[in-house]
């Protein structure tokens, strides 16, 4: 499955759907095993959740955004496909968020390709099921240090961490991507999935109980005159970044 949403990616309302819609019919499909995640353009892989959603809007589109993100989260968190990320450029917050709820990260190896949970840097906290994910892959130390210093990690140090699995040269993602698969679809697909599903329900069940508590958190949080100032003035680095 390739990302595309230009011009980076991001994580928007229509794209999170089509995510899910699409996610939905591999999962129905019978001939369908394992899925690759990967971008349509290299360089960015996602600039992660999409900050025109997060500003200058309404409680009930604050609302709607953040059902969307949870049901993908919880879609691909929960898929009995084999999901193997073949991440080819800048994966951060919501992107590296993608990536860590695949089975497999594989990393091309360009210092450009930074990966992490950044929220902190755009003056907002990265939820606790964002974290729940992170620490599940890197461990608590790791996580509570990347999280606080908004770490986004070049390849050698991502891989050091262990927020993914694999770094390997650019012409060879993909086709590390494919041997990656065919080893983890050598596993008789039920005992894989079961064992999926026994390792992340803890994780699934703590967001699923507090489903609605979590959006009305998001929705306050996000509305407070504070962190939409925060947001603005990160969009108005970025762009300022070009002139
Ligand atoms: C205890 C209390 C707890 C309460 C907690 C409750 C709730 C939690 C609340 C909030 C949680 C929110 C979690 C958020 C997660 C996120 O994912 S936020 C998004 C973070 N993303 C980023 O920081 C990445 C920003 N982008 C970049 O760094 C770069 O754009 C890049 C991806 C490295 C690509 O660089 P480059 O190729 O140079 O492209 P440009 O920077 O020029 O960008 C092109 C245009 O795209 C726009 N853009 C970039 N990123 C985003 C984005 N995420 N959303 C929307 N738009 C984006 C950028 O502004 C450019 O636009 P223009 O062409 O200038 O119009």
């Amino acid at each position: 499955m390739k990302l595309k949403n230009p011009p980076v990616n991001s994580l928007s309302l229509e794209m999170l759907t089509e995510l899910v819609i699409n996610l939905e019919k591999l999962e129905n499909d019978k001939a369908v095993r394992g899925l690759v995640l990967t971008s349509e353009y290299p360089g960015i892989f996602s600039a992660g959740l999409d900050l025109m959603e997060m500003c200058g809007r309404n409680p009930a589109h604050y609302a709607e955004y953040w059902k969307a993100l949870q049901e993908f989260w919880l879609k691909l968190y929960q898929s009995s496909l084999v999901v193997v990320a073949a991440i080819n450029g800048a994966s951060p917050a919501g992107g590296c968020l993608m990536s860590l709820i695949c089975d497999y990260r594989i990393l091309a190896d360009n210092p450009k390709y930074t990966i992490g949970l950044n929220e902190t840097l755009l003056g907002i906290v990265a939820p606790f099921w964002f974290k729940d994910t992170m620490v599940n892959t890197i461990g608590h130390r790791a996580s509570e240090r990347a999280l606080q210093l908004g770490l986004l990690f070049p390849p050698a140090e991502a891989l050091q961490v262990g927020l993914v699995d694999q770094v390997v040269p650019e012409d060879k993602l993909q086709s590390t991507a494919l041997s990656v698969m065919a080893q983890w679809l050598a596993i008789p697909d039920h005992a894989r999935q079961l064992t999926k599903t026994m390792m992340r329900k803890p994780t699934v069940d703590h967001l699923v109980k507090q489903r609605d508590a979590d959006i009305q958190n998001f929705v306050s949080f996000v509305s407070r005159d504070s962190i939409q100032k925060s947001l603005q003035m990160y969009l108005q680095k970025l762009r300022q970044k070009k002139s």
